[in-house]
Order: structure tokens, then C-alpha cells, then sequence
């Protein structure tokens, strides 16, 4: 049984303890903190789970082997940094940090610890659709990837979302989902900027994000967050033989008075449901495998850091802006990934 101190009872803290309490198997909430000291001693109540005064207690506490840190992304690092310090794993919700030099501290102290202890919150990698649209592209099916087209939409945001949380807190998730669904780093961000939609008040609302890989893909993000119909999250890759896209979800459609109806989810928590679910299951799982995390990793966050500030800087120079990025150190190198021939159209030669 694994015990889990959650640092941050907000929404998706709560969330969190509500599937790791009723949904998952193999796990125990057993401490949580958040600085409104009365929240925190209501969701501890509820989840049978001690009320610790301060995230630094939950990670010191021996009853507790992993942390969740879930508070608001300026307070990550500094929880990060404490439980790689105790030697104990720690999921972090995304970002991992707001800076990518913080992100790189993170890095150094992971590498200085010597393993893997870190796993960034980048739930996409967990969600069905993804990943069987992930598998049409490694299987070669459509033919080498050309370009992949994606909508967030969100049908608002709450009042201190910022100019540039459209990239750093939205698509930031779009930029780890692109790296992770072409093994590729993007190496370039553009911005263009259309008419504002009213719904926004005074933010530039919606964006376009333009991010180039390396093997030379060019993704587009159109990145709306004030909506009102819901929550709508697309991608449709171009390949050169098809096309592959995510399919509409919901169990029921309805046809009724010459008209064509589906749910559209009201949240992240609605369409990503089942997705968290198998995120944090894979992550309990592989600590009582291996003792250690799978998943995104810190250099997945520093590089989603990396990409969110080229886009940031983007948004505000109108200019194609570089990507840069430090050495990746070897304790996230991966396996080269299977060489896929670029005219591979899987056609059986006449
Ligand atoms: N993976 C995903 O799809 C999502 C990830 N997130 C991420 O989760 C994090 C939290 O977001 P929400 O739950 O929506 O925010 P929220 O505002 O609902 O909850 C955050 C909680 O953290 C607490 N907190 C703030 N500073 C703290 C500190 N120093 N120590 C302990 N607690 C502290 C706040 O009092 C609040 O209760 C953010 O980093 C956000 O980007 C949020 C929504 C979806
Ligand atoms: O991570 C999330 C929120 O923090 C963010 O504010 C939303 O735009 C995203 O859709 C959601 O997945």
C-alpha cells in the first residue's frame, strides 16, 4: 500500500483524493496540506487522511512514502526540491515550476540524487484518444507526420489568468503532448494574434500557437478560453498517405426535430476523467514495481518550460523565436526510438 501526502486541496487536490481514496487500488491518502488550514482539515476529514499545518510536514511525515504536490504553480519547486531532499517520490501536478531555470533546478537535484523521483502531471500521455492516435502515427499508418492541427478550448477562466497563461498554464499541454507524440523537441514557437473575442474582457483571447519540431512537423494550437459551450479539446494530424484524428467522445448521440446532438464535457475534469485515472494508477504502480516514476519526468518539464517561454516571448516580439535548450542529462536519456522509413506508406507493392 502506497501512502500519499497531498500538498494543495484545491480542485484538482481534491480530485486527486477522490480517485485515490474511491477509484485506484494499492493506495492510501494519508496526510494533505494546504495553506487554507480549514480546507485542508475538511478534505482530511473526508478522505479518513491527517490535516498536516504545512506542505514541508506533509513530505517530513514518516507515515507518508510519496507526495502529490497540487498547490498553485509558483509554490511547486520549492515542494519538489524538499521531497527529492527526503528521497521520497513526488508527482507534480504541471507545471513542474513557472521559470525554466527553476525547472532546471529541479533537473540538478534529481541528477544529484543520482534516480528518477520526479513525475510531472502531463495527463494527455494517459488518455485513450491520444494514445490510439499516437499508435497510427508510430505504426506508420498515415505515412510520415506533416503537420497536426489542435483546439483547447476552454468555456472560461478564472480573474488571475494572465496574458500569457494561454501558453505557460494552457498549452503547455499541447507542447508535451507534440513532443511525446512525435519523440521529437520543438524547436521554434510563433504567435498570431486575431480579432478578440468579447467574452475575454481585456485578455487576448483566442491565440494561435505555431510550433515547429525539429523533424520538421508544424503544429498549429488555437488556443480559446472563453468559449461558454464547454470544454473541447481537438487534434487531427496530417500524414502523408491519411489523416488521423481524435474522435468525437461522448456515449450517446442524439438525432431529434432535424437536428444532431452530443455532450460536449463542462471541464478538464470531465473529459480527462478516466485519463487521471490511469495516470496516477501507472504512477503507483511503477513505485511499487521499481521504486520509481515512468512518466513525464522532470526534463519533460523543463523542456514544456522551455517551449511555453519561446511561445511567451512569441506573444509578446510578434517574431518565430527559437527554441534553446540545456544538455539533457543521461538520467533522462531514452531509447533511440524504432527508425521509421520517412515513405513508409505501408502499401503492398502491386
Ligand atoms: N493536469 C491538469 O489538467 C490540471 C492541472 N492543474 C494544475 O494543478 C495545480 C492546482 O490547480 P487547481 O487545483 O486548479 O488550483 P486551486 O486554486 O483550485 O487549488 C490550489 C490549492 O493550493 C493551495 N495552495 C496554494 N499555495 C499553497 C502552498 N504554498 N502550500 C499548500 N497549499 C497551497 C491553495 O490554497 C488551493 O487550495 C496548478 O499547478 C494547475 O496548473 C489544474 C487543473 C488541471
Ligand atoms: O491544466 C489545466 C488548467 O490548469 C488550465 O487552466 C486549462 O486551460 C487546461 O485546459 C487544464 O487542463
Amino acid at each position: 500500500m502506497l501512502n500519499v501526502g497531498v500538498i494543495g486541496t484545491g480542485m484538482i487536490g481534491q480530485d486527486h483524493i477522490r480517485r485515490m481514496t474511491r477509484v485506484l487500488a494499492g493506495v492510501r491518502v494519508a496526510a494533505v496540506a494546504d495553506v487554507d488550514a480549514s480546507l485542508a482539515a475538511r478534505i482530511a476529514d473526508r478522505a479518513g487522511a491527517r490535516a498536516a499545518p504545512d506542505g514541508e510536514q506533509v513530505i517530513a511525515d514518516p507515515q507518508v512514502d510519496a507526495v502529490l504536490v497540487c498547490s498553485w504553480g509558483p509554490t511547486h519547486e520549492q515542494y519538489v526540491l524538499a521531497a527529492i531532499a527526503a528521497g521520497k517520490p513526488v508527482f507534480c501536478e504541471k507545471p513542474l515550476a513557472t521559470t525554466q531555470q527553476a525547472c532546471l533546478r529541479v533537473v540538478d537535484a534529481e541528477v544529484r540524487h543520482g534516480a528518477r523521483l520526479v513525475q510531472v502531471g502531463y495527463m494527455r500521455r494517459y488518455d485513450a484518444a491520444y494514445r490510439a492516435l499516437k499508435q497510427v502515427v508510430d505504426a506508420g499508418d498515415i505515412g510520415a507526420p506533416l503537420m497536426m492541427h489542435c483546439a483547447h478550448r476552454n468555456p472560461r477562466v478564472p480573474a488571475f489568468y494572465e496574458p500569457q497563461s494561454a501558453i505557460t498554464d494552457t498549452a503547455v499541454h499541447e507542447i508535451d503532448m507534440v513532443r511525446w507524440m512525435f519523440d521529437d523537441e520543438i524547436v521554434a514557437a510563433r504567435v498570431l494574434v486575431p480579432r478578440r473575442s468579447r467574452n475575454g474582457g481585456d485578455l487576448q483571447d483566442p491565440l494561435l500557437l505555431l510550433l515547429e519540431t525539429g523533424g520538421g512537423v508544424l503544429v498549429d494550437v488555437e488556443i480559446s478560453v472563453n468559449v461558454r459551450y464547454g470544454y473541447d479539446i481537438r487534434g487531427e494530424i496530417l500524414g502523408e498517405n491519411g489523416t488521423a484524428a481524435l474522435a468525437e467522445r461522448g456515449l450517446v448521440t442524439v438525432r431529434r426535430s432535424g437536428a444532431l446532438a452530443a455532450p460536449v464535457p463542462v471541464d478538464w475534469r470531465e473529459r480527462f476523467l478516466a485519463a487521471y485515472d490511469v495516470e496516477l494508477q501507472e504512477w503507483i504502480d511503477a513505485l511499487a514495481a521499481d521504486g520509481a516514476p515512468a512518466g513525464p519526468s522532470a526534463w519533460d518539464g523543463y523542456a514544456a518550460a522551455v517551449v511555453s517561454d519561446a511561445g511567451v516571448a512569441a506573444l509578446r516580439t510578434g517574431e518565430r523565436v527559437a527554441v534553446r535548450m540545456a544538455e539533457r542529462p543521461r538520467l533522462y536519456h531514452r531509447p533511440a526510438p524504432q527508425a521509421r522509413p520517412v515513405n513508409d506508406s505501408r502499401e503492398v507493392p502491386a
